[in-house]
């Protein structure tokens, strides 16, 4: 989703100097050495840099005046920003822009195309009104811009406590370099929770944006199924639209974006993530490689804080029990010319493998390749 086409909300953010969201194809990286190592000295200067231990998170630092970035914040080299990366970095200007109100079969062939070549696309005439794009990003923004006093209360990672958490870096104490990001991670579906308890500033306008993405993501998957050949409902049906989690992502300024990134290489661990302002994106593994899951990254800059707010649908019911792989009807065909090209996995297993491999983010999908 584009707002900044449809609305001007005050105030208009200035253009990052740098491309918000780069996808690359590069292959995976290669460097783990020394992992456990850098794990144990990653702990106690984690806490010491003021970050979770003030609950202030990177927003904390920032108001505090830094003018160097914490070493935890340092990215090895060869993940960060290069010159030449240029040919394998697309920008997010560059995703295709697709036209829901376009006629049916052509927005089929469309989604169809992007979902195969990129795993990414930007959709317009959505559904979601841009008022409550606008209201979302806001709502993001104000309750990141409170005092911390006002934030602190909903500092927590822990999923028992609380469907409404705020941190900075979900795996602050598993990561190899820390990201310069702050975010506010909400479960709305399918339990939702009560309005009292997200954060003041966000209670108006989540729950109508939310109820947006969810009618939006369940009329992408029919356009998936479709465009796999498949009756238009054959995804509803597996439940992959039955969950919502949304990290709203805030991104402040920071004085050495050369040295760290907002969000290093990855491919989200969900069949669809509706992305504010930047686009909509990917279904993978049970296409059976068919369509392809983006790999993205987000770069720090200087000037102002960048929003985001990443919707992941999902799989409800079941997570650790149900099994997910190809769709038998895309793997039969008549010549027998297309196995399976992935085992079966659950989601807990699947999500699993992000913090199990840590720092080395490969695309998910090649750990349940078969061969
Ligand atoms: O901030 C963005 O544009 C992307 C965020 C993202 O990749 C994520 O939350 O998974
Ligand atoms: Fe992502």
């Amino acid at each position: 989703m584009h707002p900044s086409s449809q609305v001007t909300f005050p105030p208009p953010p200035p253009p990052p100097p740098q491309p918000s969201l780069g996808l690359s194809s590069e292959p995976p990286y290669r460097h783990h050495v020394h992992r456990r190592g850098l794990l144990q000295r990653l702990r106690p200067p984690a806490r010491a840099a003021g970050v979770d231990d003030t609950k202030a998170g990177v927003k904390g630092l920032v108001d505090s005046g830094v003018t160097s970035i914490p070493a935890i914040f340092h990215h090895r080299p060869d993940t960060l920003p290069q010159d030449d990366d240029v040919s394998s970095i697309v920008d997010d200007a560059a995703v295709p822009v697709i036209d829901l109100a376009a006629p049916r079969e052509e927005v089929v062939r469309l989604v169809r195309a992007a979902a195969e070549t990129g795993g990414f696309f930007q959709v317009v005439n959505h559904g979601v009104p841009s008022s409550a794009m606008a209201a979302m990003l806001a709502a993001v923004r104000g309750f990141n811009e409170e005092p911390v006093e006002t934030k602190r209360p909903y500092y927590t990672r822990d999923t028992s406590k609380t469907k409404a958490r705020f941190y900075s870096n979900l795996d602050l104490f598993q990561s190899e370099a820390a990201c310069w990001r702050d975010t506010v991670f909400l479960d709305m579906a399918p339990e939702p929770p009560t309005p009292e308890e997200l954060p003041e500033k966000m209670r108006g306008a989540t729950f109508e944006f939310t109820g947006a993405v969810m009618k939006l993501a369940a009329s992408v998957f029919e356009l998936l199924s479709e465009s796999l050949g498949l009756a238009g409902d054959h995804l509803a049906k597996m439940g992959c639209g039955e969950s919502l989690k949304v990290a709203c992502n805030y991104y402040p300024p920071c004085p050495e974006p050369h040295l760290t990134l907002g969000n290093t290489r990855h491919t989200d661990p969900t069949f669809l993530t509706v992305l504010l302002q930047d686009g909509v994106g990917g279904l993978q593994l049970v296409s059976n490689g068919r369509l392809k899951s983006v790999e993205h990254r987000v770069l720090a800059s200087t000037g102002t804080a960048r929003i985001s707010v990443a919707a992941f649908v999902d799989v409800g019911e079941g997570r650790s029990v149900r099994r997910f792989g190809p769709i038998p009807e895309l793997v039969t065909s008549p010549d027998g010319g297309n196995p399976p090209m992935y085992r079966s996995v659950t989601i807990e297993e699947f999500i699993g493998h992000f913090y199990k491999k840590g720092s080395e983010r490969r695309p998910r999908l090649d750990y349940f390749k078969l061969e």
